[in-house]
């Protein structure tokens, strides 16, 4: 479980949120939804530990080892990296033979868990958003994470294809119970995918049913 009370996160003299009070629990696929700039991914980013709280509590309850995928960006057709080496990219090179077994046989599970197998040796740069992004996912999942997060993962992807994105996460979320942190500005992927939603609203957050998810809440400023 992740909880936190009264995080609180200014830069210099900017207030971001303040006094945000939540628990997740292990197996929650929770979205955090709300309007550009209301501190969607400083939250993650504090989470990850990659900057730092001004104030509050942040715990965890056991040791949380985090995936993170990115929100999509093309890659450059010549990148020099095919699929599976790129997903290798995140393993810890070793000169051990025995090692170099372990990462291959991990590696297999991997590609095929993310149903990458029949293409791993296409070069990344030319490979479709869909897939690029499944490649990112195959990298986070890479160090057995327990909470995957998923920073705008689908923006940009045509609907068929965030949908075949989010159903796979779906499956590893029910088949390992994994906790997946959603940010994300799609309404009907809120909906369709996710059992609880944060709401980032007037610098702190809420907790909203899904059912109550309105599409207003993506648009209204902060
Ligand atoms: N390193 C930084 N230094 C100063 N201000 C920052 C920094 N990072 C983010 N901010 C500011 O903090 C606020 C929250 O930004 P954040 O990126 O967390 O919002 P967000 O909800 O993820 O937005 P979006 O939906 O547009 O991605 C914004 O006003 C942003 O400009």
């Amino acid at each position: 479980m992740i909880e936190a009370k009264d995080l609180t996160k200014r830069f210099g003299q900017q207030l971001v949120f303040e006094n945000l009070n939540f628990k997740i629990n292990d197996g929650d696929f929770i979205s955090l939804i709300g309007p550009n700039g209301s501190g969607k991914t400083t939250l993650v980013k504090i989470l990850m530990g990659l900057e730092k709280k001004t104030s509050g509590e942040l715990s965890f309850t056991k040791k949380q080892t985090i995936g993170y995928v990115p929100q999509f960006r093309n890659i450059d057709m010549d990148y020099p990296l095919d699929i599976e080496q790129f997903v290798r990219l995140n393993l810890k090179f070793t000169l051990s033979p025995s090692k170099r077994h372990e990462d291959d046989e991990l590696i297999k599970n991997i590609l095929q868990e993310t149903k990458l197998t029949e293409l791993k040796n296409r070069p990344l740069g030319l490979a479709s958003g869909g897939e690029k992004q499944k490649a990112y996912l195959a990298q986070a999942l890479l160090n057995d994470p327990k909470v995957l997060i998923l920073d705008e993962a689908t923006a940009s992807l045509d609907v068929e294809v965030k949908m075949q994105l989010m159903d796979l996460v779906q499956e590893l979320n029910q088949k390992y119970n994994l906790t997946v942190i959603f940010i994300t500005h799609d309404y009907e992927l809120t909906k369709k995918y996710t059992s609880r939603a944060l709401f980032f609203k007037n610098k702190t957050i809420e907790e909203v049913h899904v059912n109550d998810v309105s599409e207003a809440m993506f648009e209204m400023g902060s």
